[in-house]
C-alpha cells in the first residue's frame, strides 16, 4: 500500500479500495510553488518577484491580491493562477482589459511550466515549481463531519481550525455540494459561540422581495401579507451566528441594509423606523463568483469585503480523488451498511475516479446511498446530473421584441420547470432527495413543483419520507 500513503496525484493510488485505505494515511507535504516576476508592471520596467506557495494565486489591483500590481488598465480583480491536476490554469474574472498568454486574449487556460501573460500595460512571467522540502506527516482523514486527506483538505482543516478560534465574519466559496454548509457547521461547533443561535438564510429560496424580512423581520401591516410582526434571522441569532447560504443571490437592494447590519451592528425591521443592536457573527458562503460579480457591478465590493474577512475555498472533489475511498467508507458507516464495503473494490474505485463529479460531494454520497439500495455500485446506474450543475451552459436565444422583464421570466419559468422536472426524475420523485440533490429548501421545491404541477408527469411514484430538513430559511 506505499503508493496510497501519498497524495500529491490526484486520483486514489491504483489498487485503493475500501479494505486497503490506511486509516491514517500520510501525506507529501511539498506544496505546489509559483515563482512571479513583474517584468512590466503599468508600462514601465519592473523586475520585482514574489514567490507563492500553495493555493490559488489572485492579481488584480485591490490590496487584497496575492498579486496587487500598480497598474489602471488593470480590473480590481484581474485573473487568478489555480492549480490543477495538469499543473497551473489561469483564469479571467471578467476583466476589462483580458488577460493575455502567447498573445491570445484567454478566458481560462493550462500554462506551461513557465508562461508570460500580459494584463493591462503589465507583463508577468511565471515560472511553476514546488517547494523542495518534502516530508511526510500522518494525517486524520476527519475534521468532524468533514472528510478529507490531500493536501487541499488538510490546508483547510488548518485553517478552519484558526478560523473557528477568531470571531470574523468568514465567506466560503465553493461549487455545489463541495460541503460548504458543512464546513460553516464546524466553524460554528468549534467557536465561541457554539452553544448559540445559528440560523440558516438560503438566500436563494427566498423570493427577492421577501429577503429583507427575512433578514431583519418586519412589523405589521409592513407590506401586504405582514398580518403580524415577526423577527428576522439577525435578531433570532442574537449572540450566536448567521449563515447567509447563496449569498451571491443577495438583491442589489437589500445589500446596503445588510452592509449596515455589519458596520453598525445594528437592524431595522421592514416598517419600522427604530433600529435595534445586534451582536452577530455572519458567515456567508455561495458557489458564485462574486469577485467576478464584484468586478460587473452586481455585487457591491464593500459588502465583498465586509464578508470576507477571511475567505475559505472549498475544493471541487475532482480536485481531490484521493479521498474518493475515505469519503465512501465514511458515507458507508454513517448509512450503517458496511456489509456493503464490497461493492468499492479497486476497480470500481478506479471508474469512479474517471467520473467528473459536477455535484461534488453530495453527487458522490447519493451514488453510495444508491449503490447500497441496488446493491449495484457501477456507474451507469448514476442519473445524468440535473441541467444546472453543467459549469459552461449555452446562452439562451432572446427575443428582443418582447419587454425584458417578460422575456426574463418566460426564461426563468421554462428553466425552472426544465429543473425540476430533470431533479424529480433524477430522484425517482422523492421530494427530499430531490432538494438535497439540487441543494434548496424542501418547501421551496414543494413550491416550485406545485407552481409547474411537474411532480404529476413524472413517471416514477413519488415518495416523500418524514426526515426533518436540516436546512430551513427562518421561520
Ligand atoms: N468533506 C466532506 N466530508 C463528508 N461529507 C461531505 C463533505 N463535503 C460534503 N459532504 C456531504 O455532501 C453533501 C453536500 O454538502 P453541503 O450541503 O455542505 O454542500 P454545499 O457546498 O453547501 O452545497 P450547496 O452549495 O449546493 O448548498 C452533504 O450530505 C454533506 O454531508
Amino acid at each position: 500500500m506505499g503508493r496510497a500513503e501519498t497524495n500529491t496525484i490526484a486520483a486514489p493510488p491504483p489498487g485503493s479500495s475500501l479494505r486497503t485505505v490506511p486509516l491514517r494515511p500520510l501525506i507529501d507535504i511539498a506544496q505546489p510553488r509559483l515563482a512571479l516576476t513583474i517584468e512590466v508592471e503599468g508600462g514601465r520596467p519592473s523586475g520585482r518577484t514574489i514567490v507563492h506557495d500553495g493555493d490559488v494565486c489572485r492579481i488584480g489591483t485591490h490590496a487584497s491580491n496575492d498579486l496587487a500590481l500598480d497598474d489602471p488598465s488593470v480590473s480590481r480583480f484581474h485573473c487568478r493562477i489555480i492549480p490543477d491536476p495538469h499543473g497551473w490554469r489561469v483564469e479571467d474574472l471578467g476583466s476589462l482589459n483580458g488577460t493575455v498568454v502567447s498573445n491570445l486574449r484567454v478566458l481560462n487556460a493550462v500554462l506551461p511550466v513557465e508562461a508570460v501573460i500580459g494584463i493591462g500595460q503589465s507583463v508577468i512571467r511565471i515560472r511553476s515549481t514546488s517547494t523542495t522540502d518534502k516530508e511526510l506527516v500522518s494525517v486524520t482523514p476527519q475534521f468532524g463531519g468533514l472528510t478529507g486527506t490531500g493536501r487541499t483538505m488538510q490546508k483547510l482543516f488548518a485553517v478552519l481550525e484558526k478560523v473557528a478560534a477568531s470571531d470574523i465574519n468568514c465567506f466560503i466559496n465553493g461549487e455545489s455540494g463541495t460541503g460548504k454548509e458543512l464546513v460553516a457547521t464546524e466553524i460554528v461547533q468549534r467557536g465561541v459561540r457554539a452553544d448559540k443561535p445559528f440560523v440558516v438564510v438560503d438566500c436563494g429560496a427566498i423570493s427577492p422581495t421577501l429577503v429583507e424580512s427575512e433578514l431583519f423581520g418586519h412589523v405589521r401591516g409592513a407590506f401586504t401579507g405582514a398580518d403580524r410582526d415577526r423577527v428576522g434571522a439577525f435578531e433570532a441569532a442574537d449572540g450566536g451566528t448567521v449563515f447567509l447560504d447563496e449569498v451571491g443571490e443577495l438583491p442589489l437592494a437589500v445589500q446596503p441594509k445588510l452592509l449596515r447590519a455589519l458596520e453598525q451592528r445594528e437592524i431595522r425591521r421592514v416598517g419600522e423606523t427604530k433600529t435595534r443592536k445586534v451582536n452577530v457573527r455572519v458567515i456567508s458562503a455561495t458557489n458564485r463568483d462574486l469577485e467576478r460579480e464584484v468586478n460587473n457591478g452586481s455585487f457591491r465590493e464593500d459588502l465583498y469585503f465586509r464578508l470576507a474577512v477571511i475567505t475559505v475555498r472549498v475544493p471541487r472533489l475532482r480536485e481531490r480523488l484521493e479521498d474518493l475511498p475515505y469519503l465512501i467508507r465514511a458515507f458507508i458507516t454513517q448509512l450503517g451498511a458496511e456489509h456493503s464495503e464490497h461493492l468499492f473494490g479497486p476497480d470500481v474505485i478506479e471508474e469512479l475516479s474517471r467520473h467528473e463529479w459536477p455535484g461534488n460531494v453530495r453527487e458522490l454520497r447519493n451514488f453510495v446511498e444508491r449503490s447500497v439500495v441496488l446493491q449495484n455500485s457501477r456507474m451507469s446506474v448514476i442519473p445524468p446530473p440535473p441541467p444546472s450543475v453543467a459549469s459552461g451552459a449555452r446562452a439562451p436565444d432572446v427575443d428582443v421584441t418582447v419587454p425584458y422583464k417578460v422575456a426574463k421570466e418566460n426564461l426563468v419559468d421554462g428553466f425552472e420547470r426544465a429543473y425540476v422536472r430533470a431533479v424529480l426524475a433524477a430522484c425517482k420523485g422523492n421530494l427530499t432527495a430531490a432538494a438535497r440533490m439540487a441543494g434548496i429548501d424542501r418547501m421551496y421545491l414543494h413550491r416550485l413543483v406545485q407552481k409547474h404541477a411537474t411532480r404529476d408527469q413524472v413517471s416514477s411514484p413519488v415518495s416523500e419520507p418524514s426526515s426533518a430538513q436540516q436546512r430551513k430559511p427562518v421561520e
